[in-house]
């Protein structure tokens, strides 16, 4: 079944998570960084505004910096996600060049949420790229932003940003790349009899249980984060797909409505129905 209000879409932003990016080996995912610029570029030239939000910086500081270790000290995870940012970006923008389309790079912290003014100055910088056919890049600035790394407060990650960032900009799609085909009944790197979910209509305590923490030895959300961002954009009646970041090619197979990964949409009561 198509999933028709996928066809609509126009404005995507796409979250490529840690996992995706760092081979298990530390070593930076050259061909996925490749073919997410391909594949981004190819459906930027076709029409679509597409955003990408990023992670990855803290495993590309440590391959940077031959550390196998992500170190516990916060400062040293600054130090870390900074260097790996830049490494990060000059690879983004080498291989984006190839399919001659321009990047740009938007570092965020918590006050584009907290406070109106900066909120409303990275949706007019956000939009004013897009008009210019701009993909802007997005990750956390983590060298200022470190709420989200091993603190007490720890609740933030990419996975939220990439949902703020669609509320931003009033995205039609949030495709979430993580390193598991979608949301599943428990954990299936545990657990052989897991079930995949093709549709989520509401994050209720139930599903909450079912969701673990981080997968690889470099992600920070895990599918709680996962099912926080999802919540973030239900406010707002927005949807998103779940799948695989290993398969990249397949966000031309979603954005054409196939049933892919999990799809988060609330299913809204028709008044007849109600
Ligand atoms: N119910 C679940 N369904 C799918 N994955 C789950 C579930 N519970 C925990 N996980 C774990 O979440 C991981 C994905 O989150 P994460 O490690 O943060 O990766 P990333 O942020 O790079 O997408 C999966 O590899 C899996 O190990
Ligand atoms: N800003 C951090 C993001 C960490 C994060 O959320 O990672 P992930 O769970 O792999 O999406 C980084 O780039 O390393």
């Amino acid at each position: 079944m198509t999933r028709k209000n996928i066809l609509k879409a126009q404005r995507i932003v796409v979250k490529i998570g840690t996992s995706s990016l760092i081979l298990p080996n530390g070593k930076i995912n050259l061909s996925n960084i490749d073919e997410l610029a391909f594949v981004l570029s190819d459906i930027n030239n076709k029409g679509y505004e597409v955003i990408l939000v990023t992670s990855g910086a803290i495993g590309a500081g440590l391959n940077v910096l031959g550390m196998n270790e992500r170190p516990k000290d916060i400062a040293q995870q600054q130090a870390l996600a900074s260097i790996g940012q830049v490494e990060l970006m000059s690879l983004y923008t080498q291989m984006f060049r190839r399919y001659s389309q321009k990047v740009s790079q938007l570092l965020l912290t918590r006050d584009v949420t907290d406070f109106p003014l900066s909120s409303n100055n990275a949706e007019n910088a956000l939009n004013a790229l897009l008009s210019l056919g701009i993909i802007p890049i997005i990750n956390e600035n983590d060298a200022i932003a470190v709420d989200e790394m091993d603190h007490q407060t720890k609740f933030g990650d990419n996975d939220k940003l990439g949902a703020i960032v669609s509320k931003l900009v009033d995205a039609d799609l949030l495709i979430m790349l993580s390193d598991i085909d979608g949301l599943y009944n428990k954990n299936p790197n545990i657990y052989d009899d897991a079930k995949i979910f093709k549709e989520i209509h509401d994050i209720t305590d139930e599903l909450r249980q079912m969701a673990g923490g981080a997968g690889s030895r470099f992600g920070t959300g895990g599918m709680t984060s996962k099912l926080a961002a999802a919540e973030i954009l239900f406010e707002n009646q927005q949807e998103m797909v779940l799948t695989n970041g290993k398969r990249i090619r397949e966000i031309k197979d979603i954005i054409a409505g196939q049933e892919i990964g999990t799809y988060f949409y609330q299913k809204i009561e028709k008044e007849e129905d109600a």
